[in-house]
Formats: structure tokens, sequence, C-alpha cells
């Protein structure tokens, strides 16, 4: 069976750029362009040139793309002609192949947000995507709050789409601007749209997240008929976000009937790097990856139930929809209470650590770790903390040196020009080889930045720890998480340290006491522990 062509329309330049939060460079426009060209999306918008000096360079310095890079605007406006419109000839000077514009389709914007007359608009409609096609370009057209406008007025919802068919857009993609239609009514309305005479080879879905449903409103589009999806990568977009490109596009390359029914532009081998887009874009956001994420989350293959790890070890496919290498994931056990002597192995396994089944010591590691997760630890993410625990209980953890006593004060003061500033201060003294070792260390970093106390007892800890301050030279903090928990029946304070080092390796610690530096402090250790165990190994 011949699959049919589905178009993938990318619009994370532009609708995701419309994100709170979300400003790109143009640089990192164009590194997240060329992603998505190597991902296999048939259309990248780039922006709307003229409506900000960012995208207007995009498209000055436009990448050579495979995909047909497209630049966005609005429908002219009324009382001038489309060559006469400066918005418009903005766009149009980008000297893009394709040409989005986003035109009403709505008759309560046409005359409440617009202010002109229903028939006025549907003229700006035609005579902006003829204006396009005129110079050879292929025209789209975004009609903006269709599903509501349709819901309202029917007959005017669909003039709008034909006027611009009739002027010749390749495609006219109905929008649902806010977010609210749920998948059922999509499916119904586009059922009637096709029914009413418009191609569903010529039509679109742009579907916003404002129920969670924007995934499944475009799934549902696609099964009424339509044959172009747009989506953003990781689901960034204005308010709550567009349909998640991430999710959609393993979902139709990986399930049926849409694996085969259709054919898209991304391959098998493209679909393997999927999560590496993902996290560049998070990376270029300065955000934290979506743990939770469909496919692509760093729990999307995370088996924490004893029940499920057990089973997962005898065949991943028990507790998995889809292998996690398919979409460049990977599978996780994690350690915690919910674990049983699965999960443990194959977590030792991974840590380097063999120990038969049946030995007395996994029962040992895993009542320690029931036991300390209920006084408010978390091994869950804390990895690195999880191997040092199983090392003591195996006898396997060197001692390397022992910390005899710390303090640290914190002061707030006046600084030379007058400013209270605080400046933290400690104190650190540990037993190496044999010998006493005090050091002192401030918070205060280089460019006169207080980094404060944690970062003062790191400093002091690392300071002079004899043979093995050298090893720990390229080690730092790059993530610091602090929870107030459970303990038992008192509250305590959890920390969660994130340590890197030159390799690239990221370990996690974590430290509980009620109070916040003795948390630091312990999880501080943990990281210096695991990195002088690990030293010399490659990433
Ligand atoms: C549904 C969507 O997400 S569509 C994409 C929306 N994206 C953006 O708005 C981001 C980029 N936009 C911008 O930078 C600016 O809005 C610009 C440069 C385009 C226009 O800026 P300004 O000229 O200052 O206008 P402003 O943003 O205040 O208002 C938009 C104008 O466009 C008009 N307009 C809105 N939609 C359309 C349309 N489809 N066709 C013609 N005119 C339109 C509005 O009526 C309003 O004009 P008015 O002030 O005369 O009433
Ligand atoms: C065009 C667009 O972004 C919308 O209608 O939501």
């Amino acid at each position: 069976m011949t699959r049919e062509k589905l178009y993938l329309y990318d619009t994370t330049l532009r609708d995701g750029q419309q994100t709170q939060g979300v400003q790109f460079s143009t640089p990192e426009k164009i590194q997240i362009a060329k992603a998505l060209d190597v991902l296999g999306l048939d259309y990248i918008e780039g922006g709307w040139p003229g409506a900000n000096p960012t995208d207007s360079a995009f498209f000055d310095e436009m990448p050579k793309t495979r995909a047909r890079l497209t630049a966005f605007g609005m429908t002219k406006r009324a009382g001038r002609s489309a060559a006469n419109d400066d918005v418009l000839a903005a766009v149009m000077n980008a000297g893009t192949q394709s040409v989005c514009l986003v035109g009403k389709a709505h008759d309560y914007h046409v005359t409440t947000a617009l202010g002109i007359t229903l028939d006025e608009n549907l003229e700006n409609i035609r005579a902006s995507i003829a204006h396009i096609v005129a110079q050879g370009r292929e025209a789209l057209y975004d009609a903006e709050h269709f599903f509501d406008g349709y819901k309202d007025n029917p007959d005017y919802a669909l003039a709008a789409c034909r006027a611009a068919l009739e002027a010749g857009a390749r495609w006219v993609v109905l929008c649902d601007t806010n977010g609210g239609v749920l998948p059922s009514e999509v499916g119904r309305i586009v059922g009637e749209v096709i029914g009413a005479g418009l191609p569903g080879d010529h039509l679109g879905i742009h579907t916003h997240n404002d129920t969670e449903n924007a995934v499944a409103c475009s799934m549902a589009a696609v099964d009424a008929g339509v044959r172009q999806l747009q989506g953003t990568l990781n689901g960034l977009g204005e308010r709550c976000g567009n349909a998640n490109l991430t999710t959609l596009i393993p979902t139709l390359l990986l399930k049926q009937p849409y694996a085969s029914l259709f054919e898209i532009g991304v391959g098998r081998d493209a679909l393997s790097g999927l999560t590496q887009v993902s996290r560049m874009l998070d990376d270029i956001l300065n955000r934290v990856p979506m743990r939770q994420a469909p496919y692509v989350g760093a729990s999307a293959f995370a088996h924490k139930a004893g029940l499920h790890a057990s089973a997962i070890l005898k065949d991943p496919s028990t507790y998995e929809h889809i292998a996690p290498e398919l979409v460049g994931n990977a599978r996780i056990i994690p350690m915690s209470n919910q674990a049983g002597q699965s999960n443990l192995r194959r977590r030792l396994t991974e840590a380097g650590l063999s120990v038969e089944k049946g030995d007395p010591a996994l029962a040992r590691i895993l009542e320690r770790i029931k036991v300390r997760e209920d006084e408010g630890y978390s091994y869950d993410t804390a990895q690195g903390s999880f191997e040092l625990l199983a090392r003591d209980e195996l006898g396997q953890l060197p001692e390397f040196f022992e910390v005899k006593r710390y303090k640290v004060t914190i002061e707030r003061r006046k600084n030379k020009y007058n400013k209270m500033v605080s400046l933290s201060e400690a104190v650190v003294v540990v037993k190496v080889d044999g010998e006493k070792r005090l050091s002192v260390s401030e918070s205060m970093d280089e460019t006169g930045t207080d980094r404060g106390p944690v970062n003062a007892l790191a400093k002091a800890l690392t300071k002079d720890l004899g043979r093995y301050s050298q090893v720990l030279a390229d080690m730092h903090l790059v993530d610091f998480k602090v929870r107030i928990t459970q303990g038992g029946t008192e509250a305590v304070t959890r920390v969660i340290i994130d340590s890197e080092d030159a390799t690239g390796r990221r370990w996690s610690t974590v430290g509980v006491s009620p109070n916040i530096i003795d948390a630091s402090f312990e999880a501080l250790l943990d990281a210096i522990r695991w990195k002088l165990i690990h030293h010399g190994e490659a990433r």
C-alpha cells in the first residue's frame, strides 16, 4: 500500500518564540533551524521578518536548508493594496520560497479586533495570498480562530478559507488559536469542512495546549483528513504552548495506523536523534528538561517500581511501549524505596559493582535505602550517593580522608562602597594520610560576588586534601536543589547537589539534616568521594 504524504511544519522559531520568557538570538535560531532540517521537517517557520531585529537578521543570514524556510506575517490591512502594505512588504522581502500569513476566520474578531467589515477581511485574505502567488512563492494561510469561528458562524469561517484557496494558497491551516477546542470537536469540524468541499490535502492543523489536548487535537485532525501538522519542539508556544512535535513525530512514525498510512520526512535514523534535539533546545533556553516528557524525558523509560524492574530485566517490552533507543533515549532503573533486588542488581552493575543474585548484601543495601528514604533521603535521582551507600555496605568504600570538624560563619557588613554585603567564611579540619590539615575559605569569588556559605565550605574542603586536591581541581557544582521534607516525624532539609568535571560527567548526591548547612556538607562530601572513586575513568 502506498503511504500518503503527511507534511510536518515547525513553528518553534515563530510561535515557540511567543512563549513567555523565550527570546532566541539569531545564532540560536540558526542552530535550531539546522537541527530541525536534519530531523526531516518539511517546513521551518523562521519568524516574522520586519517585526523585530532578530527575526529580520535570521532571514538575512538564512541557513541553506532542505526544508522550506517560511516567513510569517499577517494579511494586508484594509484601505491599502497588498503591494503597498509595509508590514507585508517586509515579510516578502525576506525572499523565502514559502510565505505564511495569519488572517481572521472568526467574524467576531473581524469586527472587534480589526474593526473592518466581513467583506473587507475576505478581500484582505484574497489579495494578500494572490500577491504571494503572483511573485512565484508558495502561500499558506493560517486561519486564525478557525474552530471558534466555525462554531459561531460556519459559513464565514469557510468563506475565509475559500478566499485563500481560490487565491492560490497551497495550504489553509485551521487554527485553534485560543486552545480551548477538544479533540472530538476538532474531528467533527474537520470532517464537516472536508464534507463542504475543502480538500484535505490542502488543509493543515495548528493547535494550542490550553486544555493539554494540543497533540490529541492534532491527531484528531489527521484522522479526519488534514495532511499538514504544525507544532513546536518541546511544545513551546504562546501561553500553554503548541502541539508538541517531540511527541507527535515518534507517534506518527511508530504507532499504528499512522506508521502504515503516512509517509513523513523524519526517518528512523533521524528519530534516534530526537532526544538530543529536545535537550539541545532546553540547553539553549537554559531550562531543566521536563523529566516526564513523553518519549524524550529522562523519566520516559525510568522503571522505579520493583515489579516493573524485575520484569524489565527479563524483557524490556513488559513495561515499555517502545524501545528507548528508537528516540535516542535511555532506560533507567532508579533506586528508591519502591525498588526490589532486580533494580538493585541492575544499578550496581551500572556502577561497576557485581553482586551475585542471593548475596545477603543485597537485602542489607535495600533495607538501608528504605530506612534512609524514610529519614528524608532520596536515592531516586541521587545515584552518586546510592553508589557510595552500596559500596559502604559491600566494604568497597575507601576512606580517603576524615572530616574532624567544620565551621561556617555568615556576616553582613558594609563594603568599601558603603553597601551592605554578605560574606561567609568556612573552616574545615580534615585528616588525610594521618595528618591533620586546616583550611579557611571565603564565599567571595574573583569578581567580588558572594557565592554563599556552601560555596565557601566546598572551597575550604577541597583546598587542602593532600594528594587528592589535584584530582578535585576540575570538579564544580552545577545545580543545588533544596527541599523541606518529612524525615520520620520531623521536617528536615534535603539538599541534592549536581556536580560536573572536565570530562562532562555529571553526578548527583544527597544530604539530609534539620540544618541546611549540614545537609549541604553531606551532599558535598559524597560528591567528592564519588569523584575520587571514579578519578581516571572516561566519561
Ligand atoms: C495568533 C498568532 O499568534 S499570530 C502571530 C502573532 N505574533 C505577533 O504578534 C508577534 C509579532 N508582532 C509584532 O511584532 C507586532 O504586533 C507587529 C510589528 C506585527 C505590529 O505592530 P504594531 O503595528 O505596533 O501593531 P500592534 O501589535 O499594536 O497591533 C496589531 C495590529 O495589527 C492588526 N491586525 C491583527 N491581525 C491582522 C491581520 N490578520 N491582518 C491585518 N491586520 C491585522 C490589528 O488590528 C492591529 O492594528 P490596529 O492597532 O490598527 O488595530
Ligand atoms: C497562527 C497562530 O499562531 C494561531 O492562530 O494560533
